[in-house]
């Protein structure tokens, strides 16, 4: 009899992300380098996490990597997570209000900070689109 055999490859690429929120309530976005996969899209800062790395420890390197600056792994709180059909990335979203340093853009194509209720005019890749709207949901709640 044929043993069918299935390889143990994950089918899924988890990505972390952070919604930088400021003492305003305004929430950091950054815009993907044009020609890139998503290019000129704006997204959460954040990126795949790599093996052997926890999620909060992938989220602090990439926002260091990709703002310059320190996050605090305690005020980093699980907000959503969003996933798609035939996509294998899963972004798996957290608020955080507390860092160290000034955000610079040193890897996207710009970084801006906006209003809760601008967000949705933003143009951003699928998976965005709920994240964005649970981060504004927050947002009404606690400012
Ligand atoms: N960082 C981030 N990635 C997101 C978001 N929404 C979303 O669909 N993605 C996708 C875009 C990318 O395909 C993937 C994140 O990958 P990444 O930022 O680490 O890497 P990348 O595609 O820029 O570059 P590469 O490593 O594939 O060469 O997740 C988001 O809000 N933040």
């Amino acid at each position: 009899m044929a043993v069918a055999v299935v390889p143990k490859i994950p089918t899924i690429v988890p990505v972390v992300a952070a919604a930088l929120i400021d003492p305003a309530g305004r929430v950091l976005m950054q815009q993907r380098r044009i020609g890139k996969a998503h290019g000129g899209l704006w997204e959460f800062p954040g990126g795949k996490v790599e093996p052997g790395e926890s999620l909060e420890g992938a989220l602090v390197r990439e926002i260091a990597e990709e703002l310059g600056v320190v996050l605090t792994p305690a005020a980093l709180a699980p907000l959503s997570f969003a996933a798609n059909p035939g996509d294998p990335h899963v972004v798996l979203l957290y608020t955080c209000r507390a860092w160290t340093g000034e955000p610079r853009c040193l890897d996207g194509e710009a970084i801006g900070w906006f209003a809760a209720d601008a967000l949705a005019n933003l143009a951003m890749p699928p998976l965005d689109v709920p994240l964005a709207s649970a981060v504004k949901e927050l947002i009404d709640r606690c400012n």
